[in-house]
């Protein structure tokens, strides 16, 4: 067998394509809504290679447009759960024992199939199945998880490249083994990225999978499974399942196999994972790794120097794109006296722009919220802050689930710092803003640093360095994604490594090498050329 060291084509992220009118990726994307509404499809489950039906039919809809039937996944039970965990188990020593140039080969040739020929129509299932406007679908579904894998494979390399020192007449070496057992990726509904790097990233070290991803994003799901298995990943290395959060819960928490979890979603659900985790631990072989990226309230703290046409354009964009379902969506910003007036007719002004309906036109920047669920969610809390004395709507306030799950932008104004909705996350186009005296400052920062009980993303605004320097200092354990004088979203892979600390998760970066440390288990191995012979030490020969 031919051997070497070898490097792997650096990474670069992937450009974001404009979707101008007239471009050439436009028509494609056009092309491939079309092709997808007109078609209603049957989605299997992948186990160990098999695609599995069930007669338990499950409708897909775009949330923007809730009648029409996109098609029909097949859902499963416990018995499904059980047989993609015998299949990942079944994969597991061929799969850890190829060669990593090749697991790194399968992962970078998915990130050229997204990049080229799947790039139209995981866009287009993401816009279709999520209600993710182009714009948003394409820094998602198609950049951000091209770019996970490219960086994640680099960082692979790094990591194996990592080894210890050896004294004269020894050979230490590391070798990075992956988890005994299986790894178990929960996904959430709002970015196929982490639905697709959830997986891959645990696989890519050496670990065969059972993927669970959310309802509301199996449409896409499937597209990605279409992808992983052109580009070559073998039969039961990943396992995708459709069963209730719970049904998957059960089988999994209980078995003895059970490696690792890599999840993102909701604190509640995290936190209840982790509960049962600690409760069956007699139960596994090892110490299961448990990786979660959760929940947040994310701000913008804005201090007197600051611009108010920025701060609003924070506002308006970080508050609002994909109708503020991002983990990092700003949902509460704190705004000295001196500048609220600017601030708000800027925004007001932005929030009466915007176009709201279905994602097929292009012309719209608000479509729809995922599912009822959230939007009865939503509606509750603007309804509870309509009937509070504290609170005033400045924009929006209106919402629609007739034809889809449609809520207008909302900016509330309260005079109440602990307000409901300025501590619990909401996950839709709500924002809350707190107007705070503009000498107040620093104790405006000690209120928002113990409001919360999240610490995902956080932004201060200012021209004053001192200020600037100041909130840092401050707010060090507030975020543990920071800006300074940009909004709270948009993190990029190999850029801004992505994930919160306190009640948003156990910050292990996504698309970083310290998250591919968590699927590894490295064994250190010492080698001695010349054993000795003799136990006795130089001075024990003589008195
Ligand atoms: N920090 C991050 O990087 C990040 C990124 C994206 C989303 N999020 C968070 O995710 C949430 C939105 O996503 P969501 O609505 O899909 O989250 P969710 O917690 O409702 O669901 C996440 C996954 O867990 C499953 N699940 C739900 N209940 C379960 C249970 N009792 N047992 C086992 N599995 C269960 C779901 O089916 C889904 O696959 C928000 O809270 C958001 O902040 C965080
Ligand atoms: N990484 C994304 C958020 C992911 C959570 O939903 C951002 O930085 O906006």
């Amino acid at each position: 067998m031919a051997t070497g060291f070898f490097n792997v084509p650096t990474p670069t992220n992937e450009p974001v394509l404009s979707y101008a009118p007239g471009s050439k990726e436009r028509e494609e994307l056009k092309a491939a809504l079309a092709a997808a509404r007109a078609k209603e499809i049957d989605v299997p489950m992948y186990i160990g290679g098999e695609r599995v039906t069930t007669d338990n039919k499950k409708p897909m809809s775009p949330p923007h447009d809730h009648q029409h039937i996109l098609g029909h996944y097949n859902e499963g039970g416990s018995e499904h759960v059980a047989a993609a965990i015998d299949a990942a188990m079944a994969a597991k020593s061929a799969w850890a024992d190829l060669g990593w140039e090749h697991r790194a080969s399968i992962f970078l040739k998915a990130a050229e199939l997204l990049a080229g020929p799947y790039r139209a129509k995981i866009n287009a299932a993401t816009m279709l199945g999520q209600s993710k406007n182009a714009f948003q679908a394409e820094i998602d579904a198609a950049c951000e998880f091209i770019d996970f894998l490219r960086f994640n494979v680099q960082y692979m390399t790094e990591i194996y490249a990592q080894q210890p020192n050896s004294a004269p007449g020894i050979w230490n070496r590391v070798e990075q083994r992956p988890l005994e057992g299986f790894v178990f990726a929960l996904t959430p509904f709002n970015f196929t990225a982490i639905a697709g790097n959830l997986p891959t990233s645990a696989a890519m070290m050496g670990n065969t999978i059972v993927w669970k991803p959310s309802n509301t994003q199996i449409y896409s799901a499937n597209v990605l499974m279409e992808v992983f298995q052109e580009a070559g990943v073998p039969d039961g290395v990943i396992n995708l399942v459709y069963v209730s959060g719970p049904t998957a819960g059960d089988v999994i928490f209980n078995h003895a196999d059970f490696g690792g979890i890599h999840f993102t979603g909701s604190t509640g659900v995290f936190q209840h994972i982790w509960k049962t985790i600690g409760e069956n631990i007699y139960k596994y072989k090892s110490y299961p790794r448990i990786v979660g990226e959760t929940g947040g309230k994310d701000f913008i703290m804005v201090h007197k120097s600051s611009d108010a046409k920025e701060v609003a354009t924070a506002i308006s964009r970080g508050a609002f794109e994909y109708q503020g379902q991002k983990c990092s969506a700003a949902s509460r910003a704190y705004i000295p006296s001196n500048l609220w007036d600017d601030v708000k007719d800027y925004v007001v002004a932005d929030l009466a722009t915007f176009k709201m309906g279905p994602t097929e036109d292009f012309g719209n920047f608000i479509n729809a919220v995922i599912d009822e669920k959230s939007f009865d969610n939503i509606a509750a809390y603007i309804d509870g802050a309509k009937a509070s004395p504290d609170v005033e709507v400045i924009a929006g306030g209106n919402y629609d689930k007739s034809k889809g799950y449609f809520v207008e932008p909302t900016v509330l104004l309260t005079k109440d710092p602990k307000y409901t909705t300025m501590c619990e996350e909401i996950f839709g186009p709500v924002i809350t803003i707190y107007v705070y005296d503009e000498n107040e400052f620093e104790a405006t920062m000690e209120l928002l640093d113990s409001t919360s009980p999240y610490a995902l993303t956080g932004s201060i605004f200012g021209r004053d360095r001192y200020a600037v320097e100041q909130a840092t200092k401050t707010l060090q354990n507030a975020a543990g994604n920071f800006y300074i004088n940009d909004k709270p979203t948009g993190a990029v892979v190999g850029q801004q490594p992505f994930g919160g600390a306190r009640g948003s998760g156990t910050n292990d970066k996504a698309g970083s090498m310290i998250n591919l440390l968590r699927w590894v288990s490295p064994r250190t191995i010492k080698e001695t050329f010349v054993p000795p012979k003799d136990y006795r030490y130089p001075f024990l020969g003589e008195d």
